[in-house]
């Protein structure tokens, strides 16, 4: 019989993302409507080894609904990798009569869980929050919307100082194996070059179109920062093809994880946190929740992993727009 679930323990993991403190506010105010208790796990992984625990209420959340980060914290934790410290973690979630665990985080947040759940029988529900948009069963992570837009409003300004002197800008954006955010930043910019790591073409297009161009016009060339060569690399070999143009190199790196969550950032972060806590109130575990064609949907952690694939339409048009 599945055991009553009356305290539920939450974290988020990984790289923060915005969004995230949306979906904590979300889960607790629909928790607190049920009279079940929300513990917040602090810093992810690395408190529930340590037992830093505490209780959650919506008045906690609700002024953070707006903000970037996590008001919970969050950590990558080494500990955690280890037989050792899930034993400690376990011990620890039992102690706390913690029945049963959501997770806000990337797919290394639920190899963790499966990993629990070879020592420790609690049921696990994850919601995807990565700005990397790099998983199975979601169409979105959390975070992924404002970090294209943050890099859209970085890559705007840049224009407009390359446009003033012909330069060549290579822009650098994050995504530590996935193009999505290049790609949809690169698109929104008119960049005249995107580099993903999903792509072998998209370096022979770009050198291709280099080869002769004089500095009378500016390039925006957005490059993921999980692409084969990055952007330094790059720009060396554009140099060695071209003498003549004056490249610059600006790497965004994690201004992209912070600001305000958008408001589709917000909405999803509400929408995956409430469906989360109903089902797993339902008895469900080891499954994500996700947004399939804007309809909430669970798919199996072993299922979600790292998605290293581009919708075929979405290449189409990186290629198209680099010619
Ligand atoms: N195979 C595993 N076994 C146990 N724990 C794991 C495993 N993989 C990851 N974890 C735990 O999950 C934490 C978060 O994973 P990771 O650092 O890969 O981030 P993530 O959840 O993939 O998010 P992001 O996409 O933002 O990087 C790790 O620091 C580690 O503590
Ligand atoms: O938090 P860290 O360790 O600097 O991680 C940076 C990585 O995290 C991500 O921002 C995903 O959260 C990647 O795009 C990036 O490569």
């Amino acid at each position: 019989m599945t055991k009553t679930i009356k305290n539920i323990g939450v974290f988020t993991s990984g790289g923060d993302a915005p969004g995230m403190n949306a979906s904590l506010y979300a889960i607790i105010k629909a928790a607190s409507l049920k009279n079940i208790t929300i513990t917040g796990i602090w810093q992810g992984y690395d408190g529930m080894v340590d037992a830093s625990f505490t209780h959650l209420h919506p008045k906690n959340l609700a002024p953070h609904v707006h903000q970037g980060g996590t008001i919970i914290k969050t950590s990558r934790s080494p500990r955690f990798l280890t037989l050792k410290g899930r034993i400690k973690a376990a011990k620890n979630l039992k102690k706390a009569k913690i029945d049963a665990l959501i997770a806000i985080g990337g797919d290394g947040t639920f190899r963790g869980l499966m990993a629990l759940k070879e020592i420790c029988d609690i049921p696990t529900i994850g919601i995807p929050g990565t700005i990397d948009n790099d998983m199975m069963g979601t169409d979105y992570t959390l975070g992924f919307d404002s970090a294209v837009n943050t890099a859209i409003n970085a890559i705007d300004n840049i224009r407009d100082t390359a446009e003033s002197h012909n330069r060549i800008f290579l822009v650098e954006v994050m995504g530590r194996d996935s193009g999505y955010i290049a790609i949809n930043s690169g698109l929104c910019t008119a960049a005249d070059g995107i580099l993903i790591p999903e792509s072998k073409k998209d370096q022979v297009l770009l050198l291709n179109k280099l080869q002769h161009f004089k500095n009378r016009e500016s390039l925006i060339i957005v490059v993921a920062e999980g692409d084969e060569t990055g952007a330094i690399v790059m720009a060396e070999k554009i140099k060695a093809i071209n003498k003549k143009v004056d490249v610059r190199i600006t790497i965004l790196g994690h201004i992209q994880r912070g600001g305000n969550p958008t408001a589709f950032d917000r909405l999803l972060g509400i929408r995956l946190g409430v469906a989360a806590l109903d089902e797993v109130l339902k008895g469900t575990t080891n499954v994500m929740a996700g947004l399939l064609n804007n309809k909430i949907t669970f798919t199996p952690f072993e299922k979600v992993v790292k998605q290293h694939k581009v919708q075929t339409e979405l290449k189409e048009l990186v290629e198209l727009f680099s010619r």
